[in-house]
């Protein structure tokens, strides 16, 4: 709700848990109890303070740990696991395949179990290819493959 007694990049909008008024900067839809006393600040160009992404992982002989509730010992190798991700990215992209469906199936890491969730992370949470790829993607956007120490990965950005 637009407020002429607001500074600009404001708007008041009423808690319906508490009933009390809050106020909400329309750039960054952040909000704030207090009644702001200066006009809002356009998101910052720096991006997102955390994102939440879902990964497929598939290791191999090299990788940091070549073990995973899939497979006691990965033999694969690099270029095999390269391959299968990118077999796995081309079902995902047409439509063939969920990102979910595939990941619990076949991602070798243990957020298989929640379809490659990762929940949500910041910087300096994860190594850094993949801290990189994850906050360059947009929402809803797929990765090509990253390689971190842990093996091949795809990222989806959901949040
Ligand atoms: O490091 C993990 N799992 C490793 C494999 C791995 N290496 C990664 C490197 C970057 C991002 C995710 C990654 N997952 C493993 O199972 O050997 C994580 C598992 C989970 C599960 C739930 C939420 C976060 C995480 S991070």
């Amino acid at each position: 709700m637009a407020d002429d007694s607001l500074p600009a990049g404001w708007e008041k909008r009423l808690s319906r848990s508490t009933g009390q008024h809050y106020y909400l900067n329309i750039y960054t839809k952040e909000s704030q109890w207090d009644v702001p006393d200066k006009p809002a600040e356009p998101a910052n160009s720096a991006g997102p303070e955390q994102v939440q992404c879902s990964h497929l992982l598939v290791k191999h002989k090299d990788s940091r740990r070549p073990s995973s509730w899939r497979e006691e010992h990965i033999t694969r190798t690099k270029e095999e696991a390269l391959e299968l991700v990118k077999s796995y990215r081309e079902q995902i992209v047409h439509g063939k395949a969920s990102f979910a469906d595939l990941a619990q199936k076949c991602s070798d890491c243990s957020s298989a179990k929640r379809g490659g969730d990762l929940g949500p992370f910041g910087k300096g949470a994860m190594q850094k290819p993949f801290e990189e790829a994850a906050f360059s993607l947009k929402v809803g956007e797929l990765s090509d493959p990253v390689f971190t120490d842990s093996g091949v990965h795809i990222i989806l950005r959901t949040v």
